[in-house]
């Protein structure tokens, strides 16, 4: 059995990522006698559910558990006001707990009602996505789609632990795996190139939930530790976080043109690669770290061309100019300048960004 890894994120107050055999063990930390939990589940999770339930229950909670829809259908305003009514009736206070069971969709529908209930009380969230262990679930970012844009309303609440046992990942489907796999690369590009070389060691091995554990886990500690580190710094993106939006203006817009049906790593890849050939263009990555764009993300078989796009320029421009990173009508680009050297890229001409654009479509 292999140890569990700890990762802690700073912060007022902080708290702990831990990725490992046994987590569970440690919900019994958030529990009180007669607090009451909500466990917001995602539907398939079911066997994740009863243990939870089962250790929150021992520890002497009382546990009501809900079923949300899957994926992006969980994150939509009539489904956050189902569970604020669901509260209510349920008489939950300021001394009560949300747990998050799922994918990063459900992680972010759960912290943000654990945000807003009674203006904010605790969460606990159990991520059982790739996605959802190195990404969603750390780092306090909630919130849910509207159909102006993907994650247009939500807050920032940082949860009281983050617990995964690795095993939950090995059920997941390939496709679902190596989504969230785009946000590990994504870390590898801004902060941590050991991260790409490792899936560029044996891109097979790393794309597949359950070839190797070892690897699986590694890549998931590296990639908690570059958002720990980031999110300490910088909770609520002032500057410093907006790092780890790179990929995102292009990868949300495609989101929300194909009606929240792709999944978020696909979309974040080409995203990556679309932001690449602009920072290209600009004069800033040169031909190497573009082409190791689409090397790396292509080996894993993740989406490296939005081929619909194509005909879709003024509808991707105009989803862009919601990004939360615009200021007025100016756009703002994470680019790199270098490997595990972003920066931002500021108000590019319109020509730069069309020619950008016809590079991944
Ligand atoms: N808050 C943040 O900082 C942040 C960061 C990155 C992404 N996100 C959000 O996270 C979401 C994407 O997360 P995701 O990729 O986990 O998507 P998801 O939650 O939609 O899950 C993807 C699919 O995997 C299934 N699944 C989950 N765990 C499984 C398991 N153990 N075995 C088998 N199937 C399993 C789900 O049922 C779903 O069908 C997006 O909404 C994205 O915007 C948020
Ligand atoms: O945690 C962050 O900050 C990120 O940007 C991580 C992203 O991977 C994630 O998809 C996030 O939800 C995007 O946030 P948004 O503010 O662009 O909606
Ligand atoms: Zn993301």
């Amino acid at each position: 059995m292999s140890a569990t890894r700890t990762v802690e994120v700073g912060g007022q107050p902080g708290y702990a990522v831990h990725v490992g055999p046994g987590v569970l063990d440690r919900l019994a930390e958030h529990v009180r006698p007669g607090r009451r939990v909500l466990v917001v589940a995602q539907p398939g999770r079911e066997v994740v559910v009863a243990d939870a339930v089962e250790a929150l229950g021992s520890a002497g909670a009382r546990v009501l558990t809900t079923t949300v829809p899957d994926a992006e259908a969980a994150k939509t305003a009539e489904v956050l006001t189902g569970l604020w009514a669901l509260l209510g009736r349920e008489g939950f206070t300021r001394d009560d707990l949300v747990v998050g069971v799922g994918g990063g969709a459900v992680t972010d529908l759960a912290g943000f009602v654990a945000a807003t209930w009674l203006r904010g009380v605790d969460s606990v969230m159990l991520p059982t996505s790739m996605l959802g262990v190195v990404d969603a679930a750390v780092g306090g970012k909630t919130g849910i789609n509207t159909g102006e844009g993907k994650n247009l309303v939500g807050a920032f609440h940082p949860p009281r632990a983050v617990l995964c046992d690795p095993a939950w990942l090995r059920t997941m489907s390939r496709a679902d795996y190596v989504s969230g796999l785009a946000e590990v690369v994504k870390c590898g590009f801004i902060a941590d190139p050991v991260i790409l070389e490792l899936v560029e060691a044996d891109p097979e091995r790393a794309a597949d939930p359950a070839a190797d554990p070892e690897l699986a886990v590694e890549l998931v500690a590296r990639a908690v530790q570059v958002k720990a580190d980031v999110v300490a710094a910088d909770l609520r993106e002032a500057s410093l976080r907006e790092i780890l939006n790179y990929g995102h203006t292009f990868g949300h817009a495609v989101e929300l043109i194909e009606g929240y049906t792709w999944r978020h790593g696909d979309a974040v890849s080409v995203g990556m690669v679309f932001v690449a050939e602009l920072a290209h263009r600009a004069g800033l990555v040169d031909g190497d770290l573009l082409a190791r764009h689409r090397s790396v993300l292509g080996a894993l078989g993740l989406p490296t061309a939005y081929p619909g796009g194509a005909d879709r320029w003024a509808d991707l421009r105009a989803a862009m100019g919601r990004d939360k990173k615009s200021r007025g009508d100016t756009l703002r680009f994470v680019v790199l300048e270098g490997l595990a050297r972003p920066t931002r890229l500021v108000g590019p001409d319109e020509e730069l960004l069309r020619s950008a654009h016809a590079a991944v479509s």
